[in-house]
């Protein structure tokens, strides 16, 4: 299985559909993959909070079309991301799309975390509440998104709805780029998956990208890293080595799970 992360540049003096037409074509030059990850929130950049409300797009909104076609235009299982949505309902919302090769949505996945503690994201936008998993051929993926790779317990989760691949867009800063390898590499080994995890290149809202996006395998072992610029990733990969590192190291199946609280 062929997987390739567009760590795509996100600088405040490109135009949203400009970056949108270029995205489309990154995603149309991977035909021949078979997984093709863009980042999180990659048409405004995930720490432009001013410009959440006013970019804002329905589900079906231009993101979804031109994302759709290029997937069909490829071939490829496309995990599109994230884009700020309007729940024309509700609140936005940090939702991520996954389209199969015909260009059909397989999937769309809401951050369960938002980041910024009282301010930004997590004031601007609602928190998703469904865990999704998807079906790829040969194998399943759980999705997540930047923040989301800070708490555990949500992977377990995904882990314990059949996932083997760990999909994670994110728009993480180079400040913390450290827990961002570390987590990538924790969340691979404690869950005997694979990690995609898909970062921006660039400096948008005066926050520098991390980039290096990172591919690692279900022992840990780093399979691809790219570097700060923007760049696409493509690596191998193996889905049976998910249940044969499983078979082997059984650790998943010492779980212990309904612990007692301490006493007190
Ligand atoms: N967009 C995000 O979720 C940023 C997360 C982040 O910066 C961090 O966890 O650190």
């Amino acid at each position: 299985m062929r997987a390739s992360l567009i760590q795509i540049g996100v600088d405040d003096d490109e135009s949203i559909d400009s970056r949108r037409e270029r995205a489309a074509s990154l995603v149309r030059e991977q035909a021949g993959a078979d997984l093709v990850v863009l980042p999180e929130l990659w048409t405004t950049g995930a720490f432009a909070y001013e410009s959440f409300a006013a970019e804002a797009e329905p589900l079906e909104g231009p993101t979804y079309e031109v994302m759709a076609k290029a997937a069909s235009d490829a071939g490829v299982w496309l995990h599109a991301g994230s884009i700020p949505e309007r729940d024309p309902d509700g609140p936005l919302y940090n939702t991520s799309l996954v389209f199969s090769p015909d260009g059909q949505l397989a999937a769309a996945y809401r951050k369960i975390h938002r980041f910024g503690f009282d301010k930004g994201e997590a004031v601007l936008m609602g928190a998703g509440s469904s865990l999704v998993t998807v079906r790829l051929p040969g194998t399943a993926a759980g999705l997540a998104t930047c923040y989301d790779l800070r708490f555990p317990e949500l992977f377990r989760g995904l882990v314990d709805a059949g996932a083997e691949l760990l999909v994670i867009p994110a728009g993480w800063p180079e400040r913390r780029r450290s827990h961002w390898t570390l987590l990538a590499q924790a969340r691979a080994v404690e869950n005997q998956a694979y990690v995609l995890a898909c970062g921006t290149a660039g400096t948008h809202a005066g926050v520098p990208q991390a980039g290096h996006s990172i591919v690692v395998d279900p022992w840990g072992e780093v399979l691809g890293e790219a570097g700060a610029g923007e760049e696409v990733l493509t690596v191998e990969l193996d889905p049976g080595r998910v249940s044969t590192t499983r078979e082997q190291f059984p650790a998943l199946k010492d779980r212990v799970l309904g612990l007692d609280a301490p006493r007190r």
